[in-house]
């Protein structure tokens, strides 16, 4: 069927966020990519963007690997499509695995040339326009070959993700639908509920946002077409999740109301455990980070010129954030690095020049 190995061309069905990701992560590798979407504008916009040229039907016999990268609700239907229309291996970039899978399995296709695949990368914003052909780098991706997948055909799909910078996890579709409830839609639907409480609130009350809200809320800027097709796909992991959380927010409200400090006291270190059992980059452990609070002036090129400082600092920045100080053109960047680098750092901008704070 396949050697493994990827040289194309891929065709990509879908040109939004994802698909136009795929393609330029392709085409940065050289790999010729044909581009298909139901929308002709997408498909204009992603191949202007450089992610490759609009796909004709003629196409298909040359085609190496489809990659289905539309909607959960159409997701099955298309891996149907491609699998019907030439001999490629087919793959999706959907976020639940079950679903696509069944409907194809009830079509009494032949499941031997699909794999399905998921990416634990994105972002809020969605179309061709918001791609970024690095948007998978250093990001784990999941392959979940069923048990009838042909080996050749996971391999096609595991060298899709490495050509795309991703890091391939391999899990069986139920183990990774049970799995991303937990670490996608779950924390999803709670940044909605958290976000949901900003919608209406007063002007003066909103002026206090600080990074801590930024953080807990910014999923939930996502598209909620995707995400109410997400949610319904997963209902059943989701559902046994959210009684976890009706428990425990019954017990959280009868720490709060009844001033138990100790049961809240407890509620809250479940979480600090919970945020440390999260892997640290590349799947390794967390590195412990400690902040470096800088004051940066609000002029162009301040940005670069502190990375730059950092660069030849040595130190690496792990992450940032930066809040803008309303009424002063003065930005607070707080870099995160290496807990045992941290000293250095402050040090060495200062002596740059640069005014720290705590
Ligand atoms: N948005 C995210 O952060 C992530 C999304 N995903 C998954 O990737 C898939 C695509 O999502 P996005 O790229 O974010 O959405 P998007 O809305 O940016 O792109 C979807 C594209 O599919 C096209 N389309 C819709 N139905 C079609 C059909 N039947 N045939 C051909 N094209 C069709 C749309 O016109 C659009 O261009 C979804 O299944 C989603 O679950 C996976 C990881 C992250
Ligand atoms: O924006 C983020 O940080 C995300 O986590 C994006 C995302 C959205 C949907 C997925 O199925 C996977 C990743």
């Amino acid at each position: 069927m396949t050697d493994g190995a990827l040289r194309g061309p891929v065709h990509v069905v879908g040109s939004g966020l994802l698909g136009t990701s795929v393609g330029l992560a392709c085409r940065r590798a050289g790999i010729d990519v044909l581009l298909s979407d139901r929308s002709s504008e997408h498909v204009r916009t992603a191949s202007g963007l450089g992610a490759g040229r609009p796909y004709d039907a003629q196409d298909a016999p040359t085609v190496q690997l489809v990659v289905v990268a539309v909607p959960p609700d159409h997701l099955g239907a298309e891996v149907l499509a491609a699998l019907s229309s030439g001999n490629a291996v087919v793959t999706d970039v959907g976020s639940i695995k079950g679903q696509p899978l069944a409907e194809v399995r009830a079509a009494g296709a032949d499941l031997r040339r699909y794999v399905g695949s998921h990416p634990m990368a994105g972002s809020e914003r969605s179309g061709p326009l918001a791609a970024s052909a690095l948007l998978f780098e250093g990001r784990p991706w999941a392959v979940s070959p069923h048990e009838d997948a042909d080996p050749a055909a996971v391999a096609l799909v595991t060298a899709l993700v490495e050509v795309c910078g991703g890091v391939p996890v391999t899990l069986a579709p139920d183990q990774h639908d049970l799995a991303v409830a937990r670490t996608s839609h779950l924390p999803h639907l709670m940044a909605s509920l958290v976000a949901g409480r900003l919608a209406n609130a007063p002007g003066e009350h909103l002026a206090l946002s600080g990074q801590g809200v930024r953080d807990v809320t910014r999923v939930a800027a996502g598209d909620p077409a995707l995400w109410e097709q997400i949610i319904t796909a997963n209902a059943g992991a989701v559902l046994a999740l959210l009684d976890e959380v009706q428990e425990r927010l019954t017990s959280l409200r009868h720490a709060v109301a009844g001033g138990e400090r100790a049961d809240l006291a407890a509620l809250l270190g479940e979480g600090v455990t919970g945020t440390r059992a999260i892997p640290g980059k590349h799947g390794g452990p967390v590195r412990p980070t400690a902040s470096v609070y800088v004051a940066v002036p609000d002029h162009p090129g301040e940005l670069a010129r502190l990375f730059a400082d950092a660069g030849e600092i040595g130190v690496n920045i792990e992450d940032i954030h930066i809040d803008h100080d309303p009424g002063r053109p003065v930005g607070q960047v707080e870099l995160l690095v290496d807990v045992d680098r941290a000293a250095t750092l402050a040090d060495a901008l200062e002596e740059r020049g640069w005014a720290l704070h705590q």
